[in-house]
């Protein structure tokens, strides 16, 4: 099955150069100037820099050139994913969709999935998520992720087709419960960055992981997904990664914030619009989530970091 990779941002890049590895592989930018620089140096120096783009991945603008393959990874932000959709519709229609992408909706409270359906109920959706660091996928470096997709025969064809030498796919059919733990790890990444930042200690990064953990099933639990998915990749295994490492961007946004520096707006940070998404939800279902909702307090500059902590430690005494 023939593959193209819409959106040529870091992650994108490193998919396409790993399924490279099995055959021709198109990946489309919507910026013509982009293109002609990869054409021209075989690198996508803004976005990947240093990760050669092998001979049969083929570069383009032209998305109908794209879409002429069955299976489109859309591979854009969260917040873009439904733009690109609305801009695109023509030539998405009746297409195997399989987004990229890690997040909540601002607008709707929507995850991937689910922002497909409503914006092109006329193709068939797919999710890859779970923990992998493009600069690692892309330098061959062993990785393994969660295909999620509701119709089985259609998810273990994909997991066939995108499976590759370093990038080992699992299935499920649980959507819900791997768009949740591919959303949330994100927030939680940047709480426990902020308390790195701060010198609190390894000790409440822990707390705060399983804390966050407890609260990612609890949303789960409460939407209809299934418990069990968050043990996996996209939940388990994506915070594990996420919340541990200065590879990642939303860490890296905690960190900053727990040293009262400036984070870099142009970078993508998917965790920063989907705390406030999920704190938003939350609150409408009265569901208590208290780390998601002190994320927002420190985004939003309305809760200092010491004020959050105190806040977190004084709650009531429970069962855990
Ligand atoms: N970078 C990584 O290591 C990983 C990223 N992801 C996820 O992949 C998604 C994309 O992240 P990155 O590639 O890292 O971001 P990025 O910031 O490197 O690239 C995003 C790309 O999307 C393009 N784009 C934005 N809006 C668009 C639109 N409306 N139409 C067409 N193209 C558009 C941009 O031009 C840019 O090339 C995020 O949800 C992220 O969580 C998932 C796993 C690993
Ligand atoms: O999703 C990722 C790792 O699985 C990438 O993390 P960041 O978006 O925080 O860089």
């Amino acid at each position: 099955m023939s593959v193209s990779v819409l959106g040529a941002g870091a992650f994108g890049t490193a998919l396409a150069i790993s399924l490279a590895g099995k055959g021709a592989v198109t990946l489309w930018s919507r910026d013509a100037g982009h293109v002609a620089e990869m054409a021209e140096s075989r690198e996508n120096a803004r976005r990947l820099p240093g990760m050669p783009l092998p001979q049969n991945l083929n570069v383009t603008s032209e998305l109908q050139q794209a879409a002429q393959n069955r299976v489109l990874l859309l591979a854009v932000p969260m917040q873009q994913l439904r733009r690109m959709l609305d801009a695109h519709r023509a030539e998405l229609t009746g297409k195997v969709l399989v987004a990229c992408c890690k997040g909540i909706e601002l607008t709707t409270g929507l995850g991937p999935i689910e922002v497909m359906r409503e914006a092109l109920p006329e193709a068939h959706h797919a999710l890859l998520t779970g923990p992998s660091f493009a600069a690692d996928i892309a330098m061959g470096l062993p990785t393994a992720l969660t295909l999620a997709c509701a119709d089985p025969d259609l998810g273990k064809s994909l997991q066939q087709s995108l499976n590759t030498a370093n990038l080992r796919l699992y299935r499920t059919t649980d959507t819900l419960g791997a768009e949740i733990g591919g959303a949330l790890k994100n927030v939680i990444a940047i709480a426990c960055g902020a308390v790195i930042g701060a010198g609190l200690g390894d000790s409440a990064r822990a707390a705060l992981m399983t804390r966050g953990y407890a609260e990612m099933q609890r949303l789960a639990r409460h939407l209809g997904a299934e418990a069990d998915t968050l043990a996996g990749l996209s939940g388990f295994g994506d915070l594990a990664l996420t919340c541990t490492s200065t590879l990642s961007r939303n860490y890296r946004l905690g960190l900053a914030l727990g040293r009262g520096e400036v984070f870099d707006p142009t970078v993508t940070v998917e965790g920063a619009a989907t705390a406030h998404a999920t704190d938003a939800k939350a609150r409408a279902m009265g569901l208590d989530m208290p780390i998601t909702a002190c994320v927002v307090g420190l985004l939003d500059g309305k809760l200092t970091l010491d004020a959050a902590m105190t806040a977190l430690l004084t709650r009531p005494l429970k069962e855990e």
